[in-house]
């Protein structure tokens, strides 16, 4: 059983490799915008799902799939290998609207000015689809909400955190695990969701379509 990140995230991957798993990545190049245009007055968390089960169907449809999982069998003349493929969204749910990476500094700015001192709600979207010779065999999504209580940097702190351009690359325009860690009071909840892919929620997703993460453990570490 093959496991295929779908997803261009570090983040993602850093969690699932220290975690036992090393995944196969492909970035799904999703228009999440155009999804999200879609979707009728969603929620935050039907928001998050949507995008991530966008991903991860995109490469589970994938050549890009195929040819992995064929790869690994032509040799042997067998089927291809089966995969499940996992993609997921994060965004912060604060002040009453949802919002994704900051496109600038002065958003981040912004962003931090109304966060700081409060608390919000870092959601992830997760989806699981289990691909068998090339058929989706199985479907599995659901959100993760971990409340993230943000301290209050300094002026000159938010300053040199602003310079690093962390801010700008991840959702709500903070890390846990990085420079924004020292900005982080504390969490409520599943920290590996915050980071990017909530490994509680990943586990009981992976269940729900047949497959046991300690099978899909690095060899020998499970
Ligand atoms: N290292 C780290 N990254 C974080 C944290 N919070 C959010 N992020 C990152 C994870 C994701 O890479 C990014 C959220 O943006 P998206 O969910 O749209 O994923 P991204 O565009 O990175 O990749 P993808 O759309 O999945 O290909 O923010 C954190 O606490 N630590």
């Amino acid at each position: 059983m093959r496991f295929v990140l779908a997803s261009a995230s570090p983040a993602r991957l850093a969690v699932l490799r220290a975690a036992g798993i090393e995944p196969s990545v492909i970035v799904s190049g999703v228009d999440e915008e155009a999804v999200a245009a879609g979707l009728p007055d969603p929620s935050p968390s039907e928001l998050v799902t949507a995008l991530a089960m966008a991903k991860a169907d995109a490469v589970a449809r994938s050549a890009d799939l195929a040819a992995i999982t064929h790869g690994s069998h032509a040799e042997a003349h067998e089927g291809a290998e089966d995969a499940v493929v996992v993609g997921c969204d994060s965004m912060l749910a604060i002040g009453g609207e949802v919002v994704g990476k900051p496109a600038t500094a002065e958003v981040a700015r912004a962003r931090w000015a109304a966060m700081a001192g409060g608390t919000g709600e870092l959601l992830t979207g997760h989806a699981v689809v289990r691909v068998s010779d090339g058929e989706t065999v199985g479907v599995a999504s659901g959100t993760q909400s971990t409340t993230v209580r943000f301290a209050s940097p300094t002026e000159a702190e938010l300053e040199a955190y602003l310079r690093s351009g962390e801010p700008l690359a991840v959702a709500g325009a903070f890390t846990l695990d990085g420079l924004g860690g020292w900005f982080v009071e504390g969490v409520d909840g599943d920290p590996s969701s915050v980071i990017g892919i909530s490994l509680p929620l990943t586990r009981r997703l992976l269940a729900e379509v047949g497959v046991s993460v300690v099978d899909l453990w690095r060899d020998g570490e499970g």
